[in-house]
């Protein structure tokens, strides 16, 4: 039987017992705990309603509530590792728009049985790495990708993928599937391991707040559109770097509205993927269609 909702926020939280919902809630556990909240402004390209029936894209600025968070249920994990993930609400005046994006731009799973299988494994050690490694090609190759990622010292020099697709309506009025990708403006920038290794454990929330008081961080966001042979429903496949991009607007994180009661209170609510505008539909991919219910569980749990 394919697993519920609830079955999976167990095998993130690592949790699986009858009681877990319970037990959940007392220690108000979350995946990606260790992160933060700030602000900032989207500007869209004004080509970019060219191209799509995207009405939210007219407003010239966006308000943006972001949070910056590692993977992981452990709120104290070392910032040493090399994942990355940024989470954007776009607030306009009549519409809103989440982005939950990666710097790792290929999946573990195409499936919800392989999500719930790598949840319960990777919490196993090494013996259930191995077994991961030894029987599942999609987490395999997973794995390989991250090995390859750069080790950064901020936020800010990291790409951001959004992995699922989304079909977007284009303004003769066709469906297309696209997926977003965030280029940051100055590129990205690795460190050496020697370099890393001379930071404290816990230095990227102070790094950026730093960096955004003097110099925005700023990323231009694309749409890869998907081409006739693409796959559009697997977010393990990742499609050619040739296919087209379309520039859609930049996201500037400055910090301009961090003293706001939407930015300090941010951790308490959810990013959902599913908030769309007009213009922009889900995928029929099933990991991206189960995101926002397991947000919504997990945002139960742990108030
Ligand atoms: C079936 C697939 C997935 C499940 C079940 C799942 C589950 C979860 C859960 C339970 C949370 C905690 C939500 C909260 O309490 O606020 C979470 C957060 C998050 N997930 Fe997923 N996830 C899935 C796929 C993905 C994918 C594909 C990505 C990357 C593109 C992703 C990126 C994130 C990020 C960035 C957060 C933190 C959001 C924040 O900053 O508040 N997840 N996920």
């Amino acid at each position: 039987a394919q697993k519920t909702i609830s079955e999976l926020v167990d095998a993130v939280n690592g949790t699986p017992d009858e009681l877990s919902r319970d037990a959940g809630k007392k220690v108000k556990l979350r995946n990606h705990a260790n992160g933060f909240c700030t602000s900032g402004v989207f500007k869209p390209n004004p080509q970019a309603t060219d191209a799509f029936a995207i009405p939210f894209f007219t407003q010239a600025n966006i308000d943006i509530i972001a949070r910056f968070s590692l993977g992981g249920i452990n709120p104290l994990s070392s910032d040493k590792t090399t994942g990355r993930f940024m989470s954007l609400k776009l607030n306009g005046d009549n519409e809103s728009l989440h982005f939950v994006t990666s710097n790792a731009e290929v999946f573990f799973a195409s499936n919800l049985d392989d999500f719930f299988t790598f949840q319960t494994k990777i919490k196993q050690g090494n013996e259930g790495k191995q077994w991961l490694i030894d029987n599942k090609p999609d987490t395999k190759a997973f794995f390989d990708y991250v090995k390859k990622l750069p080790s950064t010292i901020s936020y800010a020099d990291n790409r951001y993928f959004g992995v699922n697709s989304f079909i977007f309506t284009s303004k003769n009025g066709e469906s297309v599937a696209g997926r977003w990708i965030f280029e940051p403006v100055n590129g990205v920038r690795a460190v050496s391991a020697n370099e890393l290794a001379q930071k404290p454990d816990h230095f990227l929330q102070q790094e950026l707040t730093e960096r955004i008081a003097s110099t925005p961080a700023t990323w231009d966001l694309f749409v890869q559109l998907a081409e006739e042979q693409d796959k559009v429903n697997d977010p393990t496949i990742v499609w050619p770097t040739s296919r087209k991009r379309l520039l859609i607007g930049q996201v500037i994180i400055n910090g301009q509205h961090d003293d706001s009661k939407a930015t300090l209170e941010c951790d308490k609510g959810i990013f959902n993927p599913l908030q769309l505008p007009k213009g922009i539909s889900p995928s029929a991919d099933p990991i991206l269609n189960a995101r926002s219910a397991a947000y919504i569980e997990s945002f139960i749990r742990r108030n």
